[in-house]
Order: C-alpha cells, then sequence, then structure tokens
C-alpha cells in the first residue's frame, strides 16, 4: 500500500490561454509566420503521450488569443481559476500554457496574488507545433514535470523555456526570433531535463504564500500605464495619460530609470495632482533603479521599481494599489516584491 501511495502520480491541470504553443502555420518551413492561439488545449495534450507518465493530466480552455491582447479582466479571469484549482484537493499543480509576448506579465501577477504553495508554471513557444524543431512540446513536458514534482512547491510561480526554470518574477523575453529566448538578469533558478528538474538556486522576493495580495480580494485592477523615454522626449504622453485616468504612469526610462529634464516639471506636477511616478528602466538585459540616484526621490515623492523592468513595474503597480495608495507603501513593496 505504502509503494502504492509513493508512486501515485500527481494531477495537474494544463489552463491553456493561446499564443504560439497553440499557433499553427501553413508550413513546416514557416517558425515565424503562422497564426497563434489555434489549437485547443486537448489536442495539445494528446501531441504529448508521454505526459502520462509523468502525471495525471486534464486540460482546460480558459481563452484562446494571443498574449499582446490579455487584458486586466483576462488577468483577473486566470488569475481566479488558478485560486480555484489550487483550493482543491484533487489538483497537485497548474500548467498553464501562455503567448510569449506578456508571459513574464502574467507569470508575475500570479507570483504575486496566487495564495497556494503547490506548483504554478506558465510556459509557451517560440515556434508554431507545425514547424520544425517546433519547441512547445518539450516546454510543456517540461512543465508537467515540474508542476508535478514535489520540489517545485513553494517556490513561486516557475517558467519552463529552453530547459531551464525561471522565476516567474524575474524573467523576461529579451530576444523574439531565438527558442532561447527567456532570461532573468539573476539567472535561472534551475534546469529540467527528461523530466527531472536539476536546482541551483531560490528566488529571494516575496511571493505566493508570503505575499500580502490575495487574488480572492481583488475585484478590478485600476489604471496604470507605461510612458517610453528617450532623448527628446515630450511631455505629452505623460499628461495624456494622467488625463484618461492612470492612477500610476511608470516611467520607462533611461539608464537608472533617468528622467529628462523635459519632463521632470510635468511629472513633478502630476504628482502633485495625486498620479504616482514609478522610476523603471528599459535597458536591455535588465535595469537596476535606485532611489535618489539620478533624481530626487524623496524630493519628488516619486517611486522607484528596482529591478523590474516597465511591464512587470505595471503589474506589481496595479496589484499594490489595490491595497495603498500612499507612495511609501508603494516603494516598500517594490523592494519587497
Ligand atoms: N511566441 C509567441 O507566443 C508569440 C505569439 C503571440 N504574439 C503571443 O504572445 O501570444
Amino acid at each position: 500500500k505504502e509503494v502504492e501511495t509513493q508512486t501515485k502520480l500527481a494531477n495537474v491541470v494544463v489552463l491553456a490561454t493561446g499564443g504560439t504553443i497553440a499557433g499553427a502555420g501553413a508550413s513546416a518551413a514557416n517558425s515565424a509566420t503562422y497564426q497563434a492561439a489555434k489549437v485547443g488545449v486537448e489536442q495539445l495534450i494528446a501531441g504529448i503521450p508521454e505526459l502520462s507518465k509523468l502525471a495525471n493530466v486534464r486540460g482546460e480552455q480558459v481563452m484562446q488569443i494571443a498574449s499582446e491582447s490579455i487584458t486586466n479582466e483576462n488577468l483577473l479571469q486566470l488569475g481566479r481559476r488558478v485560486a480555484e484549482l489550487a483550493d482543491s484537493k484533487d489538483v497537485d499543480g497548474i500548467v498553464i500554457t501562455h503567448g510569449t509576448d506578456t508571459l513574464e506579465e502574467t507569470a508575475y501577477f500570479l507570483n504575486l496574488v496566487e495564495k497556494t504553495d503547490k506548483p504554478i508554471i506558465v510556459v509557451g513557444s517560440m515556434r508554431p507545433g507545425t514547424a520544425m524543431s517546433a519547441d512547445g512540446m518539450l516546454n510543456l513536458y517540461n512543465a508537467v514535470a515540474v508542476a508535478s514534482s514535489k520540489e517545485a512547491q513553494g517556490k513561486g510561480v516557475l517558467v519552463t523555456m529552453n530547459d531551464e526554470i525561471q522565476s516567474g518574477r524575474d524573467v523576461s523575453k529579451m530576444i523574439n526570433i531565438k527558442t532561447e529566448a527567456f532570461k532573468s538578469a539573476w539567472g535561472p533558478l534551475g534546469m529540467v531535463v527528461e523530466g527531472k528538474s536539476y536546482w541551483f538556486r531560490l528566488p529571494a522576493k516575496r511571493h505566493t504564500m508570503d505575499s500580502e495580495f490575495d487574488i480572492k480580494n481583488i475585484k478590478s485592477l485600476p489604471d496604470v500605464e507605461i510612458a517610453y523615454s528617450y532623448g527628446n522626449v515630450s511631455d505629452t504622453a505623460y499628461k495624456a495619460l494622467a488625463q484618461s485616468g492612470a492612477k500610476a504612469i511608470i516611467h520607462a526610462g533611461t539608464g537608472n530609470g533617468s528622467v529628462s529634464s523635459r519632463v521632470v516639471p510635468a511629472l513633478q506636477a502630476l504628482r502633485k495632482d495625486g498620479v504616482q511616478i514609478i522610476r523603471s528602466s528599459h535597458v536591455n538585459a535588465g535595469g537596476f533603479v535606485l532611489r535618489n540616484a539620478e533624481q530626487p526621490d524623496d524630493k519628488y515623492d516619486w517611486v522607484v521599481a528596482h529591478d523590474l523592468n516597465p511591464q512587470k513595474a505595471r503589474i506589481l503597480a496595479m496589484v499594490a494599489l489595490t491595497k495603498t495608495n500612499d507612495s511609501k507603501e508603494l516603494q516598500r513593496m517594490f523592494w519587497e516584491y
């Protein structure tokens, strides 16, 4: 009997949302020209018979879209379904198939709001299943392997791409034409090879069980927008975003989240009007924005996003603003998550 329970397969649910992993092209040579979000979850699972050796896998089609079109409502819908499944006794792990364009946003969102230590793995692919050397099958196989493993418990939301196990907080799509697309400035947490996980490090930031945020208490997400900065930037976009109702503006800044002297007065004025100003960086390999470096944040009452890129800073700002509009509290959250 003991042997029986020890070898019992884990129950893993695959929540499908679309993306290239569910994409289809006209020919096997179409690795970059194809339609995303075409193939249903049952077909994805059926295409990998080896999954049945890893876990009892069942699928659910939550949505079928390309991830650049994921709305805040979609995020909440997905987050709520993940929470329901995580609460269920017959679910041991959850895999989410997702387009890669905003995969890093969804993974970070779930990492902040899901109160569970069950493995949650977000996975996508860079080539559709119809292409030569398609990467989706192995990425999904790896996701199910990690989702069904005990070692993945309590490590926050994870991403399995290109044989690596990445933290959903840190990982970002760094290039859009290689299968080696997802990287973290701080390195992967581990590797998954032939269905076995090899771990090397743990996330240091607060997540899931240790997070103060809970999807069950979030009814809606506030409007947070991003303004991209560069030499000769004007304040037009910042002002327009505030006027359209943004509660916070992520300054996708140069270098150390630096702010052009051409827009500093506008950002000061917007903060006085109650809009939160959050300095992030759009540098390619990962920003590192420090408080009161480049700009006097204490004096202007601005917040820094530290190492969160603009799109991840937007996710944390939305979630944080459901709890507080105090800039000091927001800054604490940006250090802790
Ligand atoms: N590789 C991909 O998944 C990109 C396809 C699409 N733009 C999406 O994000 O869903």
